[in-house]
């Protein structure tokens, strides 16, 4: 188990997701950490228990020299191996178990589709994000329906980091800002992009650099 120090979740910005294997899956990670991300998702479907958990280790080691804090979709005994948080969606254990293996310091998000109820319901249960989404047609999850962008509105009512994730590019992210999103998620935009230290560092001015407005 690796045991580092998580970075507590703050601030706003660019939450970067990778997504199944690569070969130059570290160096991906190391360029989108380098191009600003502030938050980190190990997400593997694959079933090779070991590569993920090699891989998991060594990216919450980069993501500790960042200090950005480390987040393993889906799967809770992974996270407690590797001293990360976890992402939960539907098909997932319930907030209460990931927090009783994870420990109250650790993040736990989760998805909450296009749901304010399923949103406050897990707020309630004791998430620290919550996630919406798709908000545009995604390559990556092509099954996923689109959600309208005035629940990422509503859910900063609920007083919890707001994500959104789904179909996000560099043309429609502003308006999810402008909605409400203390976070973009982002798969392919930057994980599929030739220069991804560059592409990344795109999307984070989108929080940074706006003349004049005071946030
Ligand atoms: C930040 C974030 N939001 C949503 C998801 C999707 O989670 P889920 O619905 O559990 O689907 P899979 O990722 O497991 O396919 C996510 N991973 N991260
Ligand atoms: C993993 C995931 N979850 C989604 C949801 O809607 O819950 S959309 C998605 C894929 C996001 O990838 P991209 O940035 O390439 O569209």
């Amino acid at each position: 188990m690796t045991a580092l120090l998580q970075p507590r979740l703050t601030g706003k910005g660019i939450y970067a997701i990778t997504d199944g294997p690569r070969d130059d899956l570290f160096a991906a990670v190391e360029a989108a950490l380098a191009g600003g991300a502030r938050l980190l998702q190990y997400r593997d479907k694959t079933t090779d228990t070991e590569r993920r958990r090699a891989e998991a280790d060594e990216i919450s080691r980069i993501c500790a020299r960042y200090e950005v804090p480390f987040i393993v979709n889906d799967d809770v005994a992974l996270a407690r191996e590797t001293g990360g948080g976890v992402h939960l969606g539907r098909e997932d254990v319930p907030v209460a178990e990931a927090r009783a293996a994870l420990g109250p310091e650790a993040i736990v998000g989760v998805s909450c589709y296009g749901s304010i109820e399923r949103a406050r319901q897990l707020r309630a249960e004791g998430a620290d994000y919550l996630a919406f989404g798709a908000m545009y047609p995604s390559s990556t999850k092509p099954h996923a329906p689109v959600t309208a962008h005035d629940v990422l509105t509503q859910a900063k009512a609920l007083g919890l980091p707001v994500v959104a994730i789904g179909g996000i590019t560099v043309d429609n992210a502003q308006v999810l800002i402008d909605a409400g999103a203390d976070y973009l998620a982002l798969v392919s935009a930057i994980f599929a992009a030739p220069d991804i230290q560059t592409a990344t560092r795109r999307f984070a001015d989108l929080f940074d650099s706006r003349p004049g407005l005071i946030r």
